[in-house]
């Protein structure tokens, strides 16, 4: 579904990854790994683009700083995962005056991510973790067999982390995840891919991939 065959990713001159050679195939949960800067975001923003353009409609992005709009409320953000699923004239009538089946729709997402009975509040109102638990819920809403996700539980506690990515997990067919919990990776990964120096060093089936291994992606 994504093939990356000996690419270089960059910005400008700037390399970050070199001859990176990339699969994701469907049923895959992969989980990216590195020390801050390492090039993770690089790497999901590149397979995003790339599965967008293949694939519209079947891709939904968790983005590192969210992406929401801070003065509109948890419902209007969560509506617009499904923006470009609609007319103009629909949207328009639902961002004003939601129809009834699109708010049932979406408090039902919202209370799987646990946000129940928030969908009036506005964004700029919520902590760090209901901001982030709102990004998720635009990503369920929009929906697809894709989930690419950049840190996307990393404001909310170790446990609601896990919940949390257990939702995804079921959501989502095929993820491809940047994460900084270990715990988590273990929880949910299929296959790891470990970065350091500007390549891919790990990439092999989550089962076989062993804790030194891991410690030594964040040893200099
Ligand atoms: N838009 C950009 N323009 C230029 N350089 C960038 C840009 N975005 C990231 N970089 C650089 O690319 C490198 C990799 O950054 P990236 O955000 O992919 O790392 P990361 O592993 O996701 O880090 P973190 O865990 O801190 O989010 C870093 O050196 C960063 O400074």
């Amino acid at each position: 579904m994504l093939h990356l065959d000996g690419e270089t990713l960059a910005y400008g001159k700037t390399v970050v990854l070199s001859d990176v050679d990339f699969h994701l195939r469907p049923g895959e949960r992969v989980v990216l790994l590195g020390r801050s800067g390492s090039g993770k975001s690089t790497l999901l923003n590149a397979a995003y683009a790339r599965l967008v353009t293949q694939m519209p409609g079947n891709v939904a992005l968790v983005p590192q700083e969210n992406g929401l709009v801070p003065q509109l409320s948890v419902f209007h953000n969560t509506y617009m995962g499904r923006l470009d699923q609609h007319s103009a004239a629909y949207n328009l009538l639902n961002l004003i005056w939601p129809l009834a089946s699109q708010r049932n729709r979406v408090d039902q997402v919202l209370q799987d991510v646990g946000l129940a009975g928030m969908a009036r509040k506005p964004v700029v109102s919520l902590s760090g973790g209901q901001k982030q638990r709102t990004a998720l819920a635009r990503a369920i809403h929009r929906g697809g067999h894709i989930l690419i996700g950049d840190e996307p539980v990393s404001a909310v506690d170790e446990r609601h982390a896990a919940q949390l990515i257990q939702t995804l997990a079921d959501r989502f067919e095929t993820m491809l995840l940047a994460l900084h919990d270990i715990a988590l990776t273990r929880q949910i990964a299929t296959r790891i891919v470990g970065i350091k120096n500007g390549r891919l060093i790990i990439d092999r089936p989550a089962a076989e991939v062993s804790d030194d291994a891991l410690d030594a992606l964040y040893h200099r």
